[in-house]
């Protein structure tokens, strides 16, 4: 492909797809508006921007597969399930013919990106696509998720790749053309904010849910998004996915819609993924008056100072330490289980409790903490 010229800095970049843009008419998966799109990614990768899409739409595309009666009631779980299955097929085959390089699906769920060598595959998977001019392209695996294990929006999904595909820039391409300050469906006089340098309490407040038939999590879940993504240093964008003019827009350098600043001071990848995608599995809790020095001192955490651990956690799932009185200190890997750990901090020998510790290794380890003094 030949390489054009570039106004824009992007190295690797994600571009989310909203439902509303996949079934407009909710009669099967349209390439309506997925033509434009496709048209910004081959442009983008004309430029020498790998690009990974994460594309929502499988229950939206899959909807009309299911009979009159299934599609105007709310659907029960199963058959949503069902219409993922089906819709996604649907989806796939729309968005593969729209490009004369070949595409790959990925589908994860929040217990594959929680999980750290799943997370690192999944890593591994996009990267390996980029380096061959193969399009990845991610949805949430709704067939095989439960409430549990799923991450439930796109939004946040997207989010959490652009950081495991290490992406500079975050678009998520929706039915409005960015954040209001109040839901513009609801409120005619809503006014677009185009900048957004820091996401505050404010920020969110202005966020609602999703009014359209299709859409999961509205504003709120892109305002989540953002969050997770500036904090990997990541541009993240919300435009308007209906119209061309947004993506010349963007191309030409410029804001179309509402544009998050990347923080400052990014998180390195690691701590990012502790933070933002994995999720505690237990808690360990210490005193009120616990003021050991976690960063740089926390393989020090001895159990006398543990008071209760909490959770049912395995060596190697991520913990949150927190104050007895709730005040949250850091997300960390355990090198202990909740068995061993409550079985050690229950001994009234302390000695027995030391040598212990000092022939297993520390509970927890420097390379492996995420402080969250400043949430
Ligand atoms: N402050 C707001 N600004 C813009 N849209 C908002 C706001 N609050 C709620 N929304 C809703 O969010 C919707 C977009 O989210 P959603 O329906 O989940 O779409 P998508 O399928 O693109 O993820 C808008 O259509 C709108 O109804
Ligand atoms: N995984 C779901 C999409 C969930 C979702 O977040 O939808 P959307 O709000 O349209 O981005 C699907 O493929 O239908």
């Amino acid at each position: 492909m030949e390489t054009q010229e570039s106004l824009v800095s992007w190295k690797r970049i994600v571009i989310k797809v909203g439902s509303a843009l996949i079934a407009p008419n909710q009669n099967g998966c349209s390439s309506h508006y997925l033509l434009g799109i496709a048209q910004f990614v081959v442009r983008c990768k004309a430029m020498g921007i790998e690009v990974v899409l994460v594309s929502s739409g499988s229950v939206a595309a899959g909807a009309h597969l299911f009979n009159a009666q299934e599609e105007n009631t709310k659907p029960s779980i199963a058959v949503k399930k069902a219409m993922a299955a089906a819709g996604q097929m649907e989806m796939m085959a729309t968005w593969d013919r729209l490009f004369d390089f070949p595409t790959a699906q990925i589908l994860v769920t929040h217990g594959d990106l929680r999980d750290r060598e799943r997370y690192v595959s999944i890593k591994e998977t996009i990267f390996s696509l980029l380096e061959n001019g193969i399009l990845p392209i991610l949805n949430e695996n709704d067939t095989v998720t439960t409430d549990k294990l799923k991450v439930g929006d796109n939004d946040n999904l997207s989010a959490m790749v652009a950081a495991a595909a290490d992406a500079d820039t975050l678009i998520i391409c929706s039915d409005v053309d960015g954040l209001y300050d109040s839901n513009p469906h609801e409120n005619p006089d809503a006014k677009l904010i185009a900048s957004v340098p820091d996401i505050t309490d404010e920020i969110f407040s202005m966020a609602g849910g999703a009014t359209s038939a299709v859409g999961t999590g509205g504003m709120k879940t892109k305002i989540q998004a953002a969050e997770k993504a500036v904090a990997h240093g990541i541009d993240t964008y919300v435009v308007n996915g209906f119209t061309v003019q947004t993506f010349n827009t963007l191309l030409n350098g410029k804001n179309p819609g509402t544009h998050f600043s990347p923080d400052k001071k990014p998180m390195n990848d690691h701590l990012h993924w502790m933070t933002h995608t994995s999720t505690a599995q237990g808690e360990l809790v210490v005193e009120n008056d616990f003021n050991a020095e976690l960063d740089g001192d926390s393989e020090q955490l001895t159990s006398s100072e543990i008071i209760a651990v909490n959770g049912d956690f395995a060596v190697g799932d991520t913990i949150l330490v927190r104050k007895d009185d709730g005040t949250r200190l850091a997300k960390a890997k355990s090198n202990y289980s909740s068995c061993l750990l409550s079985f050690i901090t229950e001994q009234d020998d302390q000695d027995f409790a030391n040598k212990f510790q000092d022939t297993t290794g520390p509970i927890i380890s420097d390379s492996n903490i995420a402080l969250l003094e400043d949430e």
